[in-house]
């Protein structure tokens, strides 16, 4: 029998939560696993379609970690989430095996446990923890522990453009302009601030989110990787966006807005400034992986 995966994209560190918080979003790519004679794999493009693929990648390492040997299967995968944009592709994948490897062997795991294969897989909780869970998620691993999410609900009231440029921003390059020490006052300025973010975007409050989302630890160093990031970031703050964020490590910009009236028009006035970018207004997911038989 074939199962379905569904997995929303995510934007990873909403701008001052670097490696630790992270949102579902309303995009869902889908994958379907059956047994099979031999491995076939349909939906990607050809340079992934073979054993080296992510989600299959992931389906054997989650049979590894369950002591399990892996098997034939067939994969067909339906992503409408771009690849090495910042939404999360690549997570998607990574929790998509996952659950596939469960689902083909009878196996019911908890939310918890996934989060745990999927952040060893991936380094860093923040784009499969929302994958997984759904909604706003901060996490943190303590020393050789499993992680921590501690998931927040979105304000209704909030809509989120999203605005893709025509180029790719490959995680592994836009990780290597980070740097890896910042001053005491760095981290001063991000803890408060990430406190005042998630309260923001959970009461819906623009004036807060506003005020906490500048990020002193990644966007100094990556806007530069993303050639429209000042136009777009002009274009969002007239447009009477609350906020704007690199989604990931770009080169996707989400702009956060309390209006749904306004986050389609922002979205009508960046498309005909920028005709040849992808721009959608999305909501935060609430739900998560979804399984079906
Ligand atoms: N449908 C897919 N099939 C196989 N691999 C994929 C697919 N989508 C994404 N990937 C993998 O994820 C990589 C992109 O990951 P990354 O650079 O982290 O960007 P993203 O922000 O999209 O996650 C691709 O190079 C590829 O290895
Ligand atoms: N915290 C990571 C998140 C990368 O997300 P992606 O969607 O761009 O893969 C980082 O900022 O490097």
């Amino acid at each position: 029998m074939s199962v379905t995966i569904t997995v929303p994209a995510t934007s990873a560190n909403v701008g001052i939560g670097y490696d630790c918080l992270g949102m579902a979003v309303s995009l869902y790519a889908t994958f379907t696993f059956d047994h099979a004679d031999e491995l076939t794999i349909t939906g990607c493009p050809e340079e992934f379609a073979n054993e080296q693929n992510l989600v299959y990648r992931s389906f054997e390492l989650a049979l590894e970690h369950w002591g399990e040997k892996p098997f034939p299967i067939s994969i067909d995968i339906d992503s409408p989430i771009p690849l090495a944009r910042g939404l999360g592709s690549s997570s998607a994948c990574t929790v998509a095996g996952i659950m596939g490897a469960a689902s083909l062997t009878g196996r019911i795991i908890r939310r918890e446990e996934a989060v745990a294969i999927a952040t060893e897989m991936e380094g860093h909780p923040d784009n499969v923890a929302p994958a997984i869970m759904g909604s706003l998620v901060c996490s943190f691993s303590p020393e050789g522990g499993l992680p921590h999410c501690i998931r927040y609900d979105v304000h209704k009231k909030l809509h989120f453009v999203t605005i893709v440029p025509p180029y790719e921003v490959h995680t592994s390059d836009a990780r290597k302009v980070v740097p890896t020490e910042v001053p005491l006052s760095t981290a001063i300025w991000q803890m408060g601030r990430i406190s005042g973010l998630t309260r923001g975007l959970e009461t819906g409050d623009a004036k807060l989110i506003s005020a906490a989302c500048e990020d002193r630890l990644q966007e100094p160093y990556r806007r530069k990787l993303i050639p429209d990031y000042d136009d777009v970031f002009e274009t969002c703050k007239r447009g009477g966006a609350v906020a704007m964020w690199i989604s990931g490590s770009g080169s996707t910009l989400m702009a956060c807005v309390d209006d749904g009236l306004v986050a389609e028009s922002l979205r009508a006035r960046i498309k005909q400034l920028h005709p040849t970018f992808d721009v959608m207004v999305l909501d935060c997911d609430t739900r998560g992986v979804r399984i079906e038989m």
